[in-house]
């Protein structure tokens, strides 16, 4: 999966990244410039995913026990960008209400966890990963640029040493997929595209 998605980069965001630059979001984040209104909606709209992933990973589905395996990663987010957003709403800011990628991400979450658990993980995996990688780029310049370099508990891992954390789920995903067949396998990796548009349209929030 991380080959697949490595590929999907653009040459500025990654150096493993093998894509030219077409959107926004795929510039070299030092040459973003984020305001804190385009930053919230990114925190908004990230909420609003990371509580229905987590929802469907703590929800009892018995078609789909892989799911319960990847309860308490201590990757988990939502307590985290709850805390976040409280603390901009302290400082003055109006929250905007969730706008539509995070909607349109979080719909099409719960549709496919019902029916297609290999496009479900991979969502799964590139949306922690992500934000473990490039997020933490991005959250740190943004910081830098319009937070005077606030820590944000988005960007703070409480349960263990984040790159333990992140072995931890690369061997229980690892697990999960031995079970798969080739073609199942294939579908896995063919969904990181999709991820990478959804999330996409939510990293572009910042720079809107
Ligand atoms: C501005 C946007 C982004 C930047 C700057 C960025 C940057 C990076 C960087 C520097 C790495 C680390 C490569 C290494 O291990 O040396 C990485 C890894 C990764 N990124 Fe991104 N990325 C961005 C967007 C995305 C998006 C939209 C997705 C998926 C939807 C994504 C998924 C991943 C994944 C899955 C990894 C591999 C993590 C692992 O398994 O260790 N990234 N990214």
């Amino acid at each position: 999966m991380r080959s697949m998605s490595m590929k999907l980069h653009s040459k500025e965001q990654a150096k493993e990244g093998e894509k030219e630059v077409k959107e926004p979001e795929e510039q070299s984040v030092r040459k973003w410039e984020p305001r804190v209104e385009g930053f919230l909606k990114f925190l908004v709209d990230s909420k609003l995913v990371y509580e229905t992933l987590e929802g469907i990973i703590d929800h009892d589905h018995t078609a789909f026990a892989c799911y319960a395996e990847l309860r308490n990663t201590g990757l988990e987010r939502h307590e985290s960008l709850a805390k976040d957003l409280k603390w901009f709403e302290e400082q003055g800011y109006a929250i905007p209400v969730p706008s539509l990628p995070g909607l349109t991400y979080c719909e099409y979450l719960k549709e496919i966890s019902e029916k297609d658990t290999q496009a479900f993980i991979c969502h799964f995996y590139n949306i922690y990963f992500a934000h473990s990688a490039g997020g933490r780029i991005i959250g740190k310049k943004v910081a830098q640029k319009i937070l005077n370099n606030k820590v944000l508990e988005f960007y703070k891992w409480d349960a263990g040493e984040l790159s333990q954390l992140l072995q931890n789920v690369r061997d229980k995903l690892n697990k999960v997929a031995e079970k798969w067949n080739r073609e199942e396998k294939n579908h896995c990796l063919e969904e990181t595209e999709k991820s990478f548009k959804l999330l996409g349209n939510i990293l572009r929030l910042i720079i809107s």
